[in-house]
């Protein structure tokens, strides 16, 4: 039998499954802030779902860190992911300025069906049977579809918003790109020596963020579903 390389397993997952990817990091949503068509209302649910999913991952970020400290063996994981924790932190005053800016309650947010999904699914991926490597692919998705996402709208022919471009700032910009470099090589260090069963179970993961991804954007462009 041909042993299978697992290095760059990644770079490899992404090319699989591009159509996907692209969905989840070119989505309508996106576009439209990129090319300057945004309707306001539209990014006001955004920023109120938003701020509720950033407050639960939180906690899911808080449990990765905890895993990294107890499974790797390379300290600078953790670092890394301590980083992306404590960044948190400003983020969440982050929100509760942009919503006062915008008028947008954060006190009275109606959880829409999308978000509770994804809520729930970073909720299950906390518990402490969930192996660091698929957890920690987990957290590269989520951070990294935000980044390729936002990046599009700094482009140099983008049309967006001035008002949005301290949004878009917070993720397309390059230091929060090197954050997710980070990650990646972090997970694909961890996959190769993952086995098997738990290479599927991260790539399953990665899939379903990709997916709960676009019913996030689906939500916050269309309205309550
Ligand atoms: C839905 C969603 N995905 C990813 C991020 C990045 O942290 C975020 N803030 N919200």
């Amino acid at each position: 039998m041909v042993p299978v390389k697992k290095s760059g397993m990644i770079d490899r997952w992404v090319k699989k499954h591009l159509v996907l990817y692209t969905g989840a990091t070119s989505h309508p949503f996106i576009l439209s802030i990129r090319d300057g068509t945004i309707d306001f209302s539209s990014f006001k649910r955004w920023l109120g779902q938003d701020y509720i999913f950033v407050r639960e991952f939180v906690p899911f970020t808080a449990s990765v860190l905890l895993k990294a400290s107890k499974n790797s063996d390379d300290s600078s994981d953790m670092e890394v992911i301590l980083s992306g924790l404590a960044s948190l932190s400003d983020e969440i005053s982050w929100f509760k300025q942009e919503a006062a800016k915008w008028d947008v309650p954060l006190s009275d947010v109606i959880v829409h069906k999308s978000n509770q999904n994804y809520c729930r699914f970073l909720e299950s991926l906390m518990l402490p049977e969930l192996e660091y490597s698929v957890v920690v692919t987990a957290l590269w998705a989520i951070e990294t579809v935000y980044q390729e996402s936002f990046s599009h709208c700094l482009e140099d022919d983008s049309k967006t918003p001035p008002e949005l471009l301290e949004a878009c700032k917070r993720w397309g910009s390059e230091g929060f790109g090197e954050f997710c470099r980070s990650l990646q090589n972090i997970v694909n260090q961890c996959l190769e020596k993952a086995s098997e069963e738990e290479l599927i179970k991260a790539e399953v993961t990665f899939l379903r963020v990709l997916e709960l991804e676009i019913e996030f954007w689906n939500m916050s462009q269309e309205g309550a579903k």
